[in-house]
């Protein structure tokens, strides 16, 4: 062993004019110990949501190129991931679905088929019984030929026609089994609809974690690689998805949400929103969730892979940065790694 770097050592520190009245913030950045002592958040199996691929078959597990090490699995293997994550400690799982195509057409009428790939899902994994939470999504966009989130007519994405439609898709989700109603289509309105539906259906603690200041971003690219609306998606999604420029927009965006009966609400992106999760976390003081998108997790891979960052320890500082930000969870495809090494830490 040799003896610890001792930075303050020494006479000089009289000569040094900058130091105001002996205060060295290095002092408790010396040790390991100090350093955990001093820490001001952490990061634990229980801030983390586990977004999960689905598709068609059995026995299939096939790679999401733009994703390194995340596959798309059929529902056994979905049920058996999510018998891993339970296993891991993980919370809750966030399923999503890659429709066959030959199912996606223009009102997106296969989110409305109780037999769809969600809802199979959801009952398979709700027959293992795991002490795990089912988180499903709520937009139209893996079902319809246009690959938008909501009915279309001419250019126009229809606002209350759609909000009819997810309503029904969220009460089959819930009817299957689904803890938690996670709507990400950026409608006005549906929050509050899906709830009032949910409580007259007997699904009144089935939870709403509201997508609810979602930006149209470019991060969201390996994603749509996963669940097939790279090909299908016509244009963009600006008419209502939120401009990456507004920050006062999300605290409304957020506020509404609430009122209608979120009882948790997302930030998405992640890490270029962190400004926009942590006004929202001292603003409503409510649970809190950012997802690190599949863009997020593609560029960390990705510069990993050449060896441009060390892709573990950015890995685990970006999470890190988002509880500092304020968020009470992640939604990240890094989780059951993150959650593995977690375990071996203690
Ligand atoms: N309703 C679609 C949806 N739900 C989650 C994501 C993105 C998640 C990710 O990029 O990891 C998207 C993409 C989109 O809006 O096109
Ligand atoms: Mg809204």
């Amino acid at each position: 062993m040799t003896a610890p770097h001792r930075p303050h050592a020494g006479g000089l520190a009289a000569d040094v004019g900058s130091i105001v009245g002996g205060r060295r913030l290095r002092r408790n950045r010396r040790t390991d110990w100090s350093r955990r002592l001093v820490r001001e958040v952490s990061l634990t199996v229980d801030d983390l949501i586990w977004p999960l691929f689905l598709t068609e078959g059995e026995g299939v597990a096939e790679d999401v190129p733009s994703m390194p090490g995340v596959q798309r699995f059929s529902v056994d293997g979905v049920v058996r991931q999510a018998e891993e994550a339970a296993k891991l400690g993980i919370p809750a799982v966030a399923l999503f679905p890659n429709t066959d195509p030959s199912l996606r057409d223009d009102t997106g009428s296969e989110a409305l088929n109780p037999d769809n790939l969600i809802c199979r899902a959801c009952r398979a994994i709700t027959r293992e019984g795991l002490p795990i939470g089912i988180i499903t999504d709520v937009a139209l966009d893996p079902y319809t030929s246009h690959g938008h989130d909501g009915l279309m007519q001419g250019e126009d994405i229809l606002n209350d026609e759609t909000v009819e439609q997810l309503v029904r898709q969220a009460l089959l989700q819930a009817d299957a089994g689904a803890d938690v109603i996670a709507p990400s289509d950026m409608m006005d309105g549906r929050i509050g609809a899906i709830r009032s539906a949910l409580d007259r259906s007997g699904h009144g603690d089935v939870q709403v974690m509201a997508y609810a200041a979602k930006y149209a971003s470019a991060f969201y690219g390996p994603f749509r690689d996963a669940v097939g609306t790279n090909t299908t998606l016509v244009g963009d999604k600006r008419t209502y998805q939120m401009d990456p420029a507004n920050s006062d927009e999300a605290l409304r965006e957020v506020e509404l949400d609430l009122e209608e009966g979120a009882d948790m609400v997302m930030i998405k992106p992640g890490m270029p929103y962190l400004d926009i999760i942590r006004r929202v976390k001292d603003t409503f003081l409510m649970p809190t969730y950012a997802y690190q998108v599949s863009g997020e997790y593609a560029m960390i891979c990705a510069a990993g892979q050449n060896g441009w960052i060390d892709r573990d320890r950015a890995m685990m500082e970006s999470l890190i940065a988002f509880k500092r930000a304020g968020t009470d969870g992640i939604l990240t495809y890094f989780a059951p790694e993150v959650a593995r090494r977690l375990a071996k830490a203690v």
